[in-house]
């Protein structure tokens, strides 16, 4: 049914920003393929950015760049190679030379640095707590946001993308900006439910809460910009916090000057 485009929401205003209830309509236009559509999305650690974006990417059948990733990889890289993560020009030279291969598939991760499959190992805690050392170089930073918006490019713009500066540097002309935030409380519990209740609250502190400080150092993500929308999902489930990030982008989308 090309050019119905019949788009049903509900929205309401709370102090936590705008929750949108949205419809779907079998045949609407608005995301048709071909119309450029990236889909900008920040927020802190354990909130939901890389689960959430990957599901959404899924469900709009868009690519998805997980950003976090790309630093984590860089990490991953400097200590294998036994280098100082304090020495910032060498850390740099190193995110400037990084050999990486990242799926851009919401239906399959993997990530390889050197041809290694350093997927899983990315994600261990001992690079969670390097990652901010790396995060904070900002020659590092703008050889990644370099890649990152060449890899847009590449997707004809049609990407999720999640990170920490996304809304505010790396996309900021995405059609969909969104802040995806929750309690401490929520995000520390996420994660140590993720990593299978093997951390201390401790742990969990330093790799939640102590890392967002040191990342705020460089990229603004506790706050939303002008025109990002914000999606509080402390008190939502996986599937409400989906649906909620879909009612934005269809909301943004129909109204594009709408701001948040
Ligand atoms: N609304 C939700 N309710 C409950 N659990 C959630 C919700 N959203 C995400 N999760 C779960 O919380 C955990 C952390 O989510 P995720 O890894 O996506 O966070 P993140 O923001 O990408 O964190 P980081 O930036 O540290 O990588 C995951 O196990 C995920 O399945
Ligand atoms: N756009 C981005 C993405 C990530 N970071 C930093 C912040 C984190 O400490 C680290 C890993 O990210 P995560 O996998 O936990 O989302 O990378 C950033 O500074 N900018």
């Amino acid at each position: 049914m090309a050019g119905a485009a019949v788009t049903e929401f509900s929205s309401s205003s709370t102090s936590r920003g705008t929750s949108v209830r949205y419809t779907p309509v079998p045949g609407e236009e608005p995301l048709r393929v071909g119309r450029p559509l990236v889909v900008a999305i920040d927020g802190p650690s354990g909130s939901g950015k890389s689960s959430v974006s990957k599901e959404v990417a899924r469900r709009l059948r868009v690519a998805y760049l997980d950003t976090g990733a790309m630093y984590r990889a860089v990490t991953w890289d400097c200590l294998d190679r036994g280098l100082d993560l304090t020495d910032s020009a060498l850390v740099e030279a190193a995110a400037r030379a990084l050999d990486l291969e990242l799926s851009t598939s919401a239906d399959h991760e993997s990530v390889a640095v050197r041809g290694h499959d350093v997927t899983a190992e990315i994600r261990e805690p001992r690079i969670s707590q390097s990652v901010s050392a790396v995060a904070t170089n900002l020659g590092v930073r703008n050889e990644l946001i370099r890649r990152q918006r060449a890899l847009i490019a590449v997707h004809g713009r049609r990407m999720v993308v999640e990170g920490r500066d996304i809304t505010t540097v790396v996309a900021r002309d995405a059609e969909v900006r969104l802040l995806l935030t929750a309690s401490e409380e929520a995000r520390m519990r996420r994660r140590g439910i993720q990593l299978g209740g093997t951390q201390t609250a401790e742990d969990l502190h330093q790799q939640v809460i102590e890392r967002d400080l040191k990342d705020s150092t460089v990229a603004s993500f506790s706050q939303a910009a002008d025109g990002v929308y914000t999606v509080d999902s402390s008190d939502l489930d996986f599937e409400e916090t989906v649906e909620a990030v879909l009612a934005v982008v269809h909301a943004a989308v129909a109204a594009p000057q709408a701001g948040h």
